[in-house]
């Protein structure tokens, strides 16, 4: 499948480029930045997934999250999707929540959303061939996001277990099944039969999960305007312990749900998945 460029910057010694190319999982054009360290023509290095939130694209973490310096230094591709298939043809909503811009990071079963509406696979499958074949990379990758997009970090490794080494957030809706934005979201995508909603919830998956346990760092702003009504991550965090899971909640005192919080803490993620990237196991 063959990429199109449309933007290389130089970056921390780096590339900060931006990619168009055909989905066959979305039926629709894609767009995706990366970010390339310095040497990694020669140098094959470990891939981080960032997964945006609501009304982003890939745009926003590439210019907001100041990420690019310290994945220079620690030598970590950052790969970081669209959050939803695109364009004319593709079904919408007006409202931020739902459609465009939304995609949820999981796979539609209803209409208007199933022809299009794919994120799951386009993340877990159709994306990662699509950067092995086109970059050098040693095949080790970890995954990371926002909001929304913690959501499907922290549920798509979850769901794809010895896949990632480790995954992190910062503010997710991690029981997307019992706060507003997951449940209009799900009813829309999945159908109103929740059973069929379980396969996308963290806190769900957490729960039964029986594979190799991964480490999971969280960072949870407490100004979050979001925080008591769509986010709790205090659920995830409760069903972790049950589990002796490896799960680090951070409330961040004062911090609200922006990418100034993003940036504040966005070395510290980068340096844990390195730690995580670069170990033997
Ligand atoms: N008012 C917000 C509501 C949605 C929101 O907070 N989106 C978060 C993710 S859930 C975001 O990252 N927005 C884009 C940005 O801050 O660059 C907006 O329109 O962006």
């Amino acid at each position: 499948m063959s990429l199109v460029e449309l933007e290389s910057h130089l970056s921390f010694g780096g590339q900060q480029k931006r990619f168009k190319h055909l989905s066959s999982t979305l039926d629709c054009e894609m767009t995706f930045s990366i970010y390339l360290p310095p040497n990694h023509e020669t140098n094959a290095y470990p891939i981080l997934y960032w997964l945006s939130g609501l009304t982003c694209t890939d745009e926003n973490f590439s210019t907001k999250a100041g990420a690019q310096q310290c994945a220079a230094k620690l030598g970590i591709i950052l790969v970081i999707p669209d959050t939803s298939p695109r364009g004319d043809s593709v079904a919408n909503d007006p409202s931020y929540d739902l459609g465009q811009g939304a995609g949820f990071y999981i796979n539609a079963t209803q209409a208007p959303w199933q022809q299009h509406y794919h994120m799951f696979d386009y993340i877990s499958q159709e994306l990662p061939k699509l950067i092995t074949q086109n970059f050098n990379t040693n095949g080790k990758q970890s995954i990371a996001g926002h909001s929304m997009g913690g959501h499907g970090a922290l549920m798509l490794a979850l769901r794809h277990p010895k896949t990632y080494c480790s995954a992190s957030a910062f503010a997710p809706i991690v029981n997307p099944s019992q706060v507003p934005w997951g449940q209009k979201a799900f009813t829309a995508y999945l159908g109103k039969d929740a059973t069929q909603w379980q396969q996308y919830d963290s806190c769900y998956l957490l729960q039964y999960y029986q594979e190799k346990q991964f480490p999971i760092l969280i960072d949870q702003g407490t100004n979050d305007s979001f925080l008591s009504e769509q986010l709790k991550p205090d659920v995830l965090a409760n069903i972790a312990k049950q589990k002796k899971w490896p799960l680090t909640l951070r409330l961040q005192a004062g911090y609200d749900h922006s990418y100034y919080f993003i940036a504040s803490f966005i070395e510290e993620h980068l340096a844990f998945h390195a730690h995580h990237l670069n170990s033997e196991e």
